[in-house]
């Protein structure tokens, strides 16, 4: 069953401030006559995409090629300009980790509100979340606010969240990459259970390693455009020896 499906999307995006953001700042450009409208760049361009129920797809490419802005089409947070979307069944996505609680709200607040965010009772988050504050070794911490957390305890509880609700999608963009040693052994445990089960995964690394030990599928982004799409030891392959190639060209020009 297809559960993710992008046709012709495409997504451009302001290159400066908004207009509304420095209103002063606008206003006197106007006054000198030196205004210029937003410019705008294609961040996405025509993407196709199908994602069937169950598959783990890594997301890999150069900095700024779309990877994250991609993950944040998928889950609702940025809309296409053109093109159309079609997500099926409850998406969890860990998108700039911790980035989506209400920093005044407590722990505990935001365990139910990410919950209920996701369609779940607030009664069953409040079962849930003993078992969220001890995966994030947060326990002591579950009536602070989440702004008397560290960024990286703000990631783990947005992982152990995330990932105990069990959702039928789950988006990670990064997500190994934070917290420390011995959290992100826990993490790595935690996510072969959920790569065992039947959750869809769309997964952004820059490790080459992590995409092909986990995901069945890769998607190589290029400045916004698809350039390669296939099995993920391909895409992972042809994508290394593309930079390799550009390093070795770069060499040469010295
Ligand atoms: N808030 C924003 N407003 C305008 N442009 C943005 C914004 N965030 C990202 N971009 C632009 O969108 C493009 C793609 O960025 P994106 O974060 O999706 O890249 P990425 O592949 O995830 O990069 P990285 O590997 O560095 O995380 C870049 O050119 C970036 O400058």
């Amino acid at each position: 069953m297809e559960v993710i499906r992008l046709d012709q999307v495409s997504l451009s995006r302001r290159t400066q401030e908004e207009f509304s953001y420095d209103l002063k700042k606008t206003l006197l450009s106007f006054v000198e006559g030196k205004y210029r409208k937003p410019a705008r760049k294609l961040v996405l361009d025509d993407i196709n995409l199908s994602v069937k129920a169950g598959e783990k797809v890594g997301i890999i490419g150069a900095n700024g090629s779309g990877k994250s802005t991609l993950l944040k089409l998928i889950s609702g947070i940025l809309q296409p300009t053109r093109g159309s979307l079609r997500v099926k069944g409850q998406i969890a996505p860990l998108i700039e980790l911790g980035a989506g609680f209400d920093a005044e709200m407590t722990v505990m607040s935001n365990i139910v509100l990410y919950g209920v965010l996701l369609g779940f009772q607030r009664a069953e988050m409040l079962t849930r979340a003993p078992n969220i504050l001890e995966f994030a070794e947060l326990e002591d911490y579950s009536s602070a606010p989440v702004k008397a957390l560290s960024s990286g305890m703000a990631a783990r509880l947005g992982f152990a969240i995330a990932t105990d609700v069990q959702p039928d999608i789950l988006i990670l963009d990064e997500v190994l990459s934070v917290g420390d040693e011995s959290f992100k052994q826990k993490c790595k445990q935690r996510m072969e259970q959920l790569w065992d089960g039947s959750a869809t995964v769309l997964l952004v690394s820059h490790s080459m390693e992590d995409i092909h030990r986990s995901c069945d599928r890769a998607i190589w982004l290029d400045r916004g455009r698809i350039r390669s799409m296939g099995c993920a030891d391909e895409v992972a392959a042809e994508y290394l020896s593309a930079v390799e190639r550009k390093l070795d060209m770069g060499l040469r020009h010295i």
